[in-house]
């Protein structure tokens, strides 16, 4: 399965991947995160915030998470992906992909602020430390018509919306399909 994370930065995406993680891990669930950060460091260096990169950029993480996604691995994409269209053609190409809407409204991403994206993007035009493309501010994001789940990580606390994926994600597991016989010897 497939968890296609989406939200705004410092929505929650990246603490509620580990929480849910460390739920499941002790229940004997394997997992595994794709983090749009650290692959960003890793496999997607080349890739920058256009729409084209960001789209190319869910391609590949999309991509991974099937690998671990065939092998019966929870597999959590957690990036912003903010466009529609790349979310759905995944939807399509994989098997069982569930769109996760980890929402907080902006104002509150202003005052959590935890990396200082926000206070950048929003600088005066033409100051030389101005972050462009900023989703949320001077960037788009669609937000997902009919998700899988909705997290409103603003009202809720992080135990709430933890609570509230591990459920929907062990009512959703899907049994790993095996497509060899194991031989028998005897
Ligand atoms: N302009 C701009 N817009 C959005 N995000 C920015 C930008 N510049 C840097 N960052 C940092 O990159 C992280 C987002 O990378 P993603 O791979 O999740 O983005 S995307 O899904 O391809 O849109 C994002 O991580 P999170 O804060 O964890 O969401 C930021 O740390
Ligand atoms: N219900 C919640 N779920 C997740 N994070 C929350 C919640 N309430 C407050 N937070 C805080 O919001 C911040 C989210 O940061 P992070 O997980 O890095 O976001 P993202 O990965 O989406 O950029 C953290 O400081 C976290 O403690």
């Amino acid at each position: 399965m497939i968890l296609l994370f989406c939200g705004l930065s410092g929505a929650g995406k990246t603490t509620l991947a580990k929480s849910v993680a460390a739920e499941l891990t002790s229940l004997g669930i394997k997992i595994e995160i794709i983090d749009g950060d650290e692959y960003r460091a890793a496999l997607c260096r080349d890739l920058g915030f256009s729409k084209e990169d960001r789209n190319e950029n869910i391609r590949r993480l999309g991509f991974v998470a099937s690998r671990f996604s065939a092998q019966g691995i929870v597999t959590i994409v957690s990036a912003i992906n903010p466009y529609d269209d790349v979310r759905q053609e995944l939807a399509e190409k994989y098997d069982h992909v569930s769109i996760i809407h980890v929402d907080c409204p902006v104002n509150k991403l202003i005052s959590r602020d935890t990396k200082g994206l926000y206070k950048r993007a929003l600088l005066p035009d033409g100051h030389p430390d101005k972050l462009p493309n900023l989703t949320g501010i001077n960037d788009r994001f669609d937000v997902p018509v009919k998700p899988g789940l909705y997290i409103d990580t603003c009202n809720y606390t992080i135990q709430q919306s933890t609570s509230s994926l591990l459920y929907y994600i062990i009512n959703n597991l899907h049994p790993v399909k095996q497509t060899n016989k194991i031989p028998s010897y005897s």
